[in-house]
């Protein structure tokens, strides 16, 4: 691990940024970009879930990534992710990566086939293999993906020096403290980084050992996930945990709508700062007439929980 502190810390997963036809909109990724430089985080994970890279064509996400890089260069950690459903896609990406500058690459194991352990550590290393020079990050998210990490799969992995990392989006905080044992047991403490997956519980994964998070709602409140980093940094369990109790509430919230979390966040962002992001690629589902209380709503208990920190 070259430097284990630019990955310590709040990187909001990037949202997929559209015009008004649903192109992609590198205009809007730039702003998003500016935006989130000014709140303060750490990084940016672009091209995962929120970045709904299922949905977007291989020149697309090269040209999100490279509207990215033009603002975030030398301001923000960018991890991103390149998995692609076959593995010629996800190489292609890979090596764009690279030939872009950014701190990692990552991703999601094949969806749909549940391929053998060593089909999905080929897929893995074969991107990697075309981003030499760039650290890896293994994403765990078995409830979307389909196939979870396993230990063996970890350790078959941690034979790539490349692999310095696993974003972890399961849902019990104990695969972040066996990850992160497995990691340090094969490289050293400071030199392997789990990421708290699941917002709801940023506190608890980083309290067991994450070493930062990545999340799909940090975008949209940035300032808490921050606060909550702080509060652990200094051992102030309590006040961090408040700060969870609140974004939970306002993540249940957004949930209720009839459109897509991400469609209710981009919709939010755009009330609240003026950022023109679009709405979300189909089969998703778009924001309907009835979601607007619940975006307002939203609004409403994100700008109170700011101001009570
Ligand atoms: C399953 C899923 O999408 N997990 C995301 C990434 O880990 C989270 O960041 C969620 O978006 C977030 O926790 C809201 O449920
Ligand atoms: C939520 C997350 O980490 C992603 O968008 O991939």
């Amino acid at each position: 691990m070259k430097d284990i502190k630019k990955y310590q810390g709040v990187i909001p997963a990037f949202y997929a940024c559209y015009d008004a036809e649903g192109n992609i909109s590198t205009e809007g990724v730039k702003a998003l970009t500016r935006h989130l430089i000014a709140k303060g985080v750490k990084g940016v994970y672009v091209g995962g879930s929120s970045g709904e890279c299922i949905y977007q064509h291989v020149d697309e996400r090269k040209a999100v990534l490279e509207a990215v890089m033009s603002e975030a260069k030398g301001k923000l950690t960018v991890i991103a992710h390149v998995g692609c459903n076959n593995t010629a896609d996800s190489v292609e990406l890979a090596r764009h990566a690279e030939s872009v500058g950014v701190d990692a690459i990552a991703s999601i194991p094949p969806i749909y086939f549940h391929l053998p352990e060593y089909a999905i550590a080929k897929y893995w290393n074969d991107m990697s293999a075309a981003a030499p020079n760039t650290e890896f990050v293994i994403y765990n998210i078995p409830q979307l993906a389909g196939t979870g990490l396993t230990m063996s799969l970890l350790k078959e992995m941690l034979k790539n020096p490349n692999v310095v990392a696993v974003k972890n989006s399961s849902m019990p905080t104990q695969d972040i403290q066996m990850f992160k044992d497995a990691g340090i047991a094969a490289r050293g403490e400071g030199n392997f980084v789990v990421f708290n997956g699941p917002d709801e519980q940023f506190v608890s994964g980083r309290v067991i050992g994450a070493d930062g998070g990545i999340g799909g709602t940090y975008a949209v409140m940035p300032e808490l996930y921050l606060a909550m980093n702080d509060h652990i940094n200094k051992g102030e369990i309590e006040a961090a945990r408040a700060i969870q109790y609140d974004a939970d509430r306002i993540i249940y919230k957004m949930c209720e709508a009839h459109g897509n979390l991400y469609a209710v966040q981009k919709e939010i962002l755009r009330r609240m700062y003026g950022l023109e992001l679009g709405g979300v690629r189909e089969p998703m589902p778009g924001l309907i007439p009835e979601d607007e209380a619940i975006v307002a709503e939203a609004q409403a208990m994100i700008e109170a929980a700011i101001a009570k920190l």
